[in-house]
């Protein structure tokens, strides 16, 4: 199982955070966050054998390709509505593509047929106005409406106290690929608590 930690913004958070060798570390590149990654810089704690995610919502194309090609992201993840023909433009063999979607009682998986192409994995996460970052879970028993073979990553809330529930999904044989983990595990917005990551990932490694 994938770990990826996402909404980093400081740069000895970072560095601590890296110590604990999460798979993924995501950015986020949406102003009306508050983990927003205004000093790029940071970006230079990262080791090459941590793949760093660009986090866009419903970006300018040609910003988000400039700055996944000039700080040299491996991937990408699309959080707001970015058609198929958007993510299809990041697709390479360099660069992951993860497409997000909100999820909430009523969410319909079969449209989810139309990205097959476009993307490599999947993330659901909580429905929100604010598109992410909410601390909040969904309805999981809702990802046994997922029938398609594409492997997601689950996202929205996961913190210490429910990590374990994660089995449940797994039970249902579902192609789950990772766990995003954002503010459940922080001191204040982008500010990672590294005990809690740490513990996070020492029980992920043990699901
Ligand atoms: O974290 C944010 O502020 C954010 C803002 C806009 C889009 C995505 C964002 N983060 C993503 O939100 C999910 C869930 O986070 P949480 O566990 O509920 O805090 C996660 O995939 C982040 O990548």
């Amino acid at each position: 199982m994938k770990i990826k930690i996402c909404g980093m913004k400081f740069r000895e958070n970072i560095e601590d955070v890296v110590q604990l060798k999460p798979d993924y570390l995501g950015f986020i590149f949406y102003p009306q966050s508050p983990r927003y990654v205004d000093d790029l810089s940071v970006l230079k704690a990262i080791p090459s054998s941590i793949k760093k995610v660009a986090v866009f919502v419903n970006a300018k194309l040609q910003d988000a390709l400039e700055i996944v090609a000039d700080y040299d992201f491996n991937a990408v993840q699309l959080h707001g509505n970015e058609k198929p023909d958007y993510c299809s433009q990041f697709k390479s063999a360099t660069v992951e593509v993860i497409k997000a979607f909100g999820v909430n009682n009523e969410f319909d998986f079969s449209d989810l047929k139309r990205y097959k192409d476009s993307c490599d994995t999947f993330l659901f996460d909580t429905k929100s106005d604010s598109h992410g970052g909410t601390g909040k879970t969904f309805n999981w028993d809702i990802l046994k409406n997922y029938k398609e073979p594409k492997p997601f990553f689950l996202s929205g809330g996961i913190g210490l106290d429910n990590l374990h529930e994660v089995n449940t999904i797994q039970n249902y044989g579902l192609p789950i690929y990772g766990l995003d983990l954002n503010s459940k595990l922080e001191v204040s917005p982008g500010l990672k608590d590294t005990q809690k990551v740490k513990e996070a990932i020492d029980k992920i490694k043990g699901i």
